[in-house]
């Protein structure tokens, strides 16, 4: 298969992220109706996410989907100690992709370019080769027709430059697949080979949290081997369970061994955090609850807006906390107080940032008044005193309502983990109807 080959089909388990890059296709296909139409051409794109989700695959498919060239990169092969060559090679590549487009260059591991490491004494010639990748995404009128896609793991590391409008300015989150796409993501790699009549794609599916599909498609090839090692005619079920062990023992899935240990517990611990959020009036609506780990959180219950709200009413904090301590409370009512998980840091963090301005720069205490106290050190003892006080009666105060209303709610809390252990995503509408206690209509 050549790189132009590849489709979306090809790509499983990250829709919102094909949707949000269906527009870029559109321009490949035909950049100057695009332009004609006054609409702002895109010229860089970053896919931020952990390794072997797909990036790659992903800017394959939208060169491949627009029938364009492709261009591969990798950050690191321009990481030089001779004087240049960097960024000789990174003026070579544009020059070959402006001579070819409409499109496609792929910069893998961009980080290894635009990194903050790049000044560092060991890499002294690196910052002209980012240098270099700047003047060329600066020159985007011969750029038109040219999309330039970034991927990296680390995207907080990249040089702020490589970030400013006209440059790397769409970025695209790719997660760790949940058990849905990882269903797909098997499906697919099975296509090419001839599988047993024994082997359940979605018991295959449930038993890998914590892979990647770069590890699913190593999973159905180390399967395959297997079975043809052992002079098999078709796949089966313990050539899958075999390949599965084998990728499970190796060092870099510790973690997924771990996280199997931990579903329920992230299970009840996210339910916590939304059950809160559905039954306390002025909190955020949902937009998603997950136990699919992502970067260092075992889970999430993704709010909407995320950050574009401006004020917020005293109701709405005292909610936001409340959904904060959701989390915690969840877990010292399903497993008791010294089984608690160190888990719920970030949250009472939260919590307290909330209730810590509610008293010092919003004036929503009336034992400490309408002061706005800028620097801790100007404050007395006493007033000090009264502003710590203060904020631990709040949060003694939230994390009694989110207990009470757990206590309250404890069948529908128990509905929702037990969802989250099965489908590990639920959007909105499925938590409304898991928690009414109505199963969904899919499986996986
Ligand atoms: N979402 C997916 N759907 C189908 N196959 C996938 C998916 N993600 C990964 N794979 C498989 O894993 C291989 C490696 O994935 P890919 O190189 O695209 O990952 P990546 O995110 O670019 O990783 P890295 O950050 O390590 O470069 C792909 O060629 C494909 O076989
Ligand atoms: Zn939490």
């Amino acid at each position: 298969m050549t790189d132009r080959e590849y489709k979306f089909d090809d790509v499983q388990g990250i829709d919102e992220a094909k949707a949000e890059v269906q527009e870029m296709v559109e321009f490949l296909r035909n950049p100057s109706r695009f332009k004609k139409l006054g609409a702002k051409l895109p010229t860089g794109m970053l896919l931020i996410g952990p390794p072997g989700t797909g990036k790659t695959l992903l800017a394959k498919a939208i060169a491949g989907e627009a029938d364009v060239p492709f261009f591969f990169a990798s950050g690191s092969e321009f990481d030089e100690m001779f004087v240049g060559v960097g960024a000789a090679r990174i003026r070579k590549l544009f020059e070959q992709a402006r001579r070819s487009k409409p499109c496609v260059v792929f910069i893998d591991e961009l980080d290894a370019v635009g990194g903050a490491r790049i000044t560092s004494a060991i890499h002294p010639y690196s910052r002209m080769t980012l240098n270099q990748l700047l003047v060329e995404l600066d020159g985007y009128k011969e750029l038109e027709g040219v999309v330039v896609i970034g991927a990296t793991n680390f995207p907080e590391s990249l040089d702020k430059a490589l970030v400013r409008p006209g440059r790397f300015d769409i970025h695209i989150h790719i997660d760790m697949p949940d058990v849905k796409a990882r269903h797909n993501i098997l499906m697919v790699h099975s296509k090419k080979i001839k599988l047993g009549p024994d082997v359940s794609m979605e018991k295959l599916a449930r038993g890998t949290i914590g892979f990647s599909g770069a590890d699913l498609a190593n999973l159905i090839n180390q399967a395959a081997l297997k079975a043809s090692a052992d002079g098999k005619t078709e796949v089966t079920e313990e050539d899958m369970e075999y390949a599965k062990d084998k990728i499970l023992m190796g060092p870099e899935k510790k973690s997924a061994v771990i996280e199997r240990e931990n579903k329920e517990k992230t299970a009840y611990h996210e339910g916590g955090h939304a059950i809160v959020a559905m039954f306390t009036p002025g909190a955020l609506p949902i937009h998603k609850a997950t136990i699919v780990p992502r970067g260092p959180a075992l889970g999430m219950v993704v709010m909407l807006p995320e950050k574009d709200q401006l004020s917020w009413t005293k109701k709405q904090l005292l909610a936001s906390m409340d959904v904060a301590m959701g989390g915690r409370v969840a877990e010292e009512i399903m497993y008791g107080v010294e089984n608690v998980t160190t888990g719920a840091s970030s949250d009472f963090k939260k919590a307290t940032d909330i209730a810590r301005a509610m008293v010092t720069k919003y004036a929503m205490s009336d034992a400490v008044g309408p002061v706005f106290h800028q620097d801790k050190d100007k404050i007395s003892s006493t007033t000090q005193k009264i502003i710590e006080d203060e904020i631990k009666r709040l949060l003694k105060e939230s994390h009694d309502r989110a207990y009470q209303l757990l206590k309250t709610h404890a069948t529908e809390h128990k509905r929702l983990a037990e969802g989250l252990l099965k489908y590990e995503t639920l959007d909105l509408e499925e938590i409304k109807q898991v928690i009414s206690g109505k199963p969904l209509s899919r499986s996986v």
